[in-house]
């Protein structure tokens, strides 16, 4: 996978800086690190190792909206403040769980470099683990800002033992974030079973998820143990949660209020410890104010909720995701490996992935299989050639193929930062400055 940080380049999202920040931006400039200064409010996507925001009543005044906007980057945090709004209600817990470290205004020029230096090795620790929670044939592979804020999300919520509802379209990964959600929790030892509530016929719902005593009903030869008694211990994933009829919804709450269950026929209650994690793909609002959805036991599953972006919002993933799945293909089957042709890679981009990564997965073992010349076609891949665009602004039409061009050089060279530059004719620092501009990492 891609990652422009190296050792020695450091890039720093500077947030609401003061005129003393801008004075050490400088320092920090000279000793070899990259600065980039934003506002709260405008962050846009920079692609950076570390950011640093500097605390203000404005933003303690609402702390709420302050760590979704911290959440939403995926990067980690120091935090220059004042020294009387550490006294402030809330503010120190809220440093201690939200930053990696802070620093009490006025800077001190070798304290905030040592604390800079060893922040930014931290995070990059910390960017690795949350990768490396993922049990290793199950990656969530990405490292748009929206993949890392994501993995960043699950990395929090994990441990916690809360239930989590995550919703996100089809294909787009809500099974691969309950496996990183049970892979990072106390449970991560313990059983991981997933139900598909759409999946199974409706008369066999009960008995599937509670499970039957023997001679129940008509059919029932021995006794079952459901699907919430099997997880026990560890973590019930009920996927489509949405599909589940409102009888059922009704049982399903009572569970978890309880945390016990009582199999279908029997007449004792079973103590169960499971943790709750619910994924839908429909819009669960609407179901509850259609009165398809239960409100309770909506509120009961959505204490958390982590949400899976779609691909086509995730451009700077597409190109390394096909990359990893067609490595790992030409490791299972033994196929030739090729690399994608740059037409391949411009259907590609411009493909809208209504199925996500399933449907890039699988485009790719087509592409494997049906390519015949040196390289992995569109048509291989099942996508017309991108379509001929309309006329645009030649700066558009300037930033597409920068992009293209960046991509495909990638693509050849995929840790080869040295081989990339000099493919495209062009100096590391420009290569890194073009990352940069089109949030490629
Ligand atoms: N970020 C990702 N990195 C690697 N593989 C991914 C990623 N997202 C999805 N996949 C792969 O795509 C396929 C579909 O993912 P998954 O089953 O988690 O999606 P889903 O959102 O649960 O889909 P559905 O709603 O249809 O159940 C799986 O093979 C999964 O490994």
């Amino acid at each position: 996978m891609l990652d422009v940080a190296t050792a020695s380049h450091r890039r720093l999202l500077l947030v609401d800086p003061c005129s003393a920040c801008l004075e050490l931006q400088t320092r920090l400039s000279n000793a070899g690190w990259e600065v980039i200064t934003a506002t709260l409010d405008h962050m846009g996507q920079s692609p950076c190792d570390l950011g640093m925001l500097r605390l203000q009543p404005a933003h303690v005044a609402d702390l709420d909206r302050l760590k979704r906007t911290l959440n939403q980057t995926g990067i980690q945090w120091v935090v220059a403040v004042p020294r009387e709004l550490l006294e402030h209600p809330g503010v120190a817990q809220f440093i201690a769980e939200w930053f990696l470290d802070y620093h009490t205004l006025p800077f001190d020029d070798s304290r905030i470099h040592i604390a800079l230096g060893r922040a930014c090795g931290m995070a990059r620790l910390r960017r690795r683990y949350q990768q490396q929670a993922w049990p290793s044939e199950e990656l969530f592979l990405g490292n748009s800002d929206e993949a890392l804020a994501l993995r960043n999300l699950v990395t929090r919520v994990a441990p916690t033992d809360s239930p989590v509802m995550i919703r996100g379209e089809s294909g787009s990964g809500k099974e691969l974030v309950a496996h990183g959600l049970h892979a990072g929790s106390r449970r991560k030892n313990a059983v991981f079973v997933a139900v598909n509530c759409g999946a199974i016929p409706e008369h066999l719902i009960q008995s599937e998820l509670f499970g039957h005593e023997k001679g129940a009903f008509t059919g029932a030869h021995q006794r079952k143990i459901g699907r919430i008694e099997s997880a026990n211990g560890g973590t019930l994933f009920l996927d489509e949660i949405g599909d589940l009829p409102l009888e059922m919804q009704a049982n399903l709450l009572r569970f978890l209020q309880e945390m016990q269950i009582e199999r279908v026929g029997g007449t004792q209650s079973i103590s169960v410890d499971v943790r709750v994690l619910a994924a839908t793909h429909v819009d669960l609002e609407k179901a509850v104010s259609e009165g398809r959805f239960r409100e309770d036991l909506y509120y009961r599953l959505n204490v958390l909720e982590v949400r899976t972006a779609p691909l086509r919002e995730r451009q700077a993933d597409i190109v390394p995701m096909a990359t990893h799945f067609a490595q790992l293909y030409t490791a299972e089957t033994g196929y030739r490996p090729r690399n994608f042709s740059s037409e391949a890679i411009s259907a590609m981009l411009h493909h809208n992935w209504p199925g996500n990564a399933r449907e890039l997965a699988n485009r790719v073992r087509r592409g494997m299989v049906l390519a015949e010349g040196r390289e992995i076609e569109a048509v291989d891949l099942g996508l017309a050639s991108a379509a001929e665009p309309e006329v645009e602004s030649l700066q558009t039409w300037v930033l597409r193929a920068e992009r293209q061009a960046l991509h495909a050089a990638i693509n050849h060279f995929p840790n080869n930062m040295m081989q990339v530059a000099r493919q495209l004719e062009i100096s590391r620092p420009t290569l890194y400055r073009l990352l940069h501009k089109h949030h490629i990492r």
